[in-house]
């Protein structure tokens, strides 16, 4: 049995876990300066041909809520990194804040910062950061190990989150003897084992092979199940991005292009740039049925009942097998729609069509 538990944070106050407003990165010399003049509303490139500052992140503001999984997606060059770093001012911002449970770490001292750095977030890197000549064990615990915990208790809290992870019986390999996925679980049980309220993941999994990039995403959503931690989790990949956000803010060029749950970035794409991501995606994979739904008519007043946050593979089955209109109805139970066959297959075929 683990220790680990939902954010108290979460429960005790209606901060949203991570509140960002109006955030600018500008690298460069003379960044406080563009920040202030009207150089800040020159596109990212005129900018940089012009003074040779680059913009990391213009003008970025979103929330992520207690126990959300939040994707940031882009191509790289997007600013999603920096923007990950700007969150717990690894990267100093030239302009905006940034809340952390409520707290402004922009306006922190440095030891506050620090503290928080070790408490309330861990950071899961693409390049495991592991420290080679520590056993794994020892690599779970360095984090405890940092704040002052004895050494009793680190071990114990080590080994739950070794277990965790699925690694019982390697704590005393050394990373080097691991593969790729399984270091990643170390790093993992590492970030695990601060019990932070946060957890930050930077492109966690673009080293590893496909098939080992499946069973991490799925080891992401089970422990997110099973530990209900606030993520944001940093990807150039939509498929890994829809496979695990609540929702997804897709970066351009430093900017916010937009931020919606799968289904709506898929079914609503904010524009060509987003359209032209989603191009491939299988739509009955990530439609809800609220997006295929037609208005209630009064024909389905005894068709089965079908949820509208309903995938429509999930659904598909049990409209395909009722013919005649089914029941759409919202959280509360309310019919908001009817759905049948045609409006299934509509999309299904519309997706043969794409492949
Ligand atoms: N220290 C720096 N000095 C100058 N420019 C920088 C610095 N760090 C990042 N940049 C620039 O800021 C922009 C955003 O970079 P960032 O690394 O955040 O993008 P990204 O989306 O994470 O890309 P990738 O997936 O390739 O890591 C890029 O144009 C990059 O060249």
């Amino acid at each position: 049995m683990t220790t680990i538990e939902q954010s108290p944070a979460a429960s005790t106050t209606d901060a949203p876990a991570v509140h960002v407003d109006g955030l600018w990165k500008i690298f460069g010399p003379r960044a406080d300066k563009i920040m202030q003049s009207d150089e800040a509303k020159l596109s990212r490139k005129e900018l940089q041909e012009k003074t040779g500052h680059v913009v990391g992140v213009r003008d970025v503001s979103f929330d992520v809520a207690p126990g959300e999984v939040f994707v940031v997606m882009g191509l790289s060059g997007s600013g999603k990194s920096t923007l990950v770093r700007l969150l717990t001012r690894l990267i100093e911002p030239t302009s905006g804040t940034v809340q952390l449970y409520g707290e402004d770490i922009t306006a922190m001292s440095d030891k506050a910062l620090l503290d928080t750095r070790r408490r309330k977030v861990s950071m899961v890197f693409q390049h495991f950061g592991l420290l080679p000549h520590r056993k794994v064990i020892d690599n779970v615990a360095f984090g405890l190990e940092v704040r002052g915990e004895g050494k009793g208790n680190r071990r114990n809290r080590a080994q739950e989150m070794v277990d965790l992870v699925g690694l019982s019986g390697y704590e005393n390999n050394f990373p080097d003897q691991l593969s790729g996925g399984m270091q990643q679980r170390v790093g993992l049980a590492r970030a695990l084992a601060a019990d932070p309220d946060i957890l930050m993941f930077d492109e966690p999994f673009s080293a590893l092979d496909p098939l080992i990039r499946r069973d991490m995403q799925n080891e992401v959503i089970r422990l997110h199940e099973e530990v209900g931690k606030t993520m944001v989790f940093i990807t150039h990949d939509l498929a890994e991005a829809l496979k695990l956000g609540d929702r997804i803010l897709i970066m351009r060029d430093g900017e916010v292009v937009q931020i919606g749950t799968p289904d709506e970035v898929v079914a609503a794409p904010a524009d060509e740039y987003v359209r032209d991501f989603v191009s491939d995606v299988p739509r009955s994979h990530v439609l809800t049925l609220k997006w295929v739904m037609r208005e209630p008519d009064g024909s389905a007043v005894d068709g089965p009942v079908v949820r509208s946050d309903q995938i429509v593979r999930d659904a598909a089955r049990v409209v395909l097998d009722h013919h005649g209109p089914c029941r759409v109805v919202d959280a509360d139970d309310k019919v908001v729609g009817v759905v049948d066959d045609e409006d299934i297959l509509r999309v299904v075929v519309a997706e043969e069509d794409a492949s």
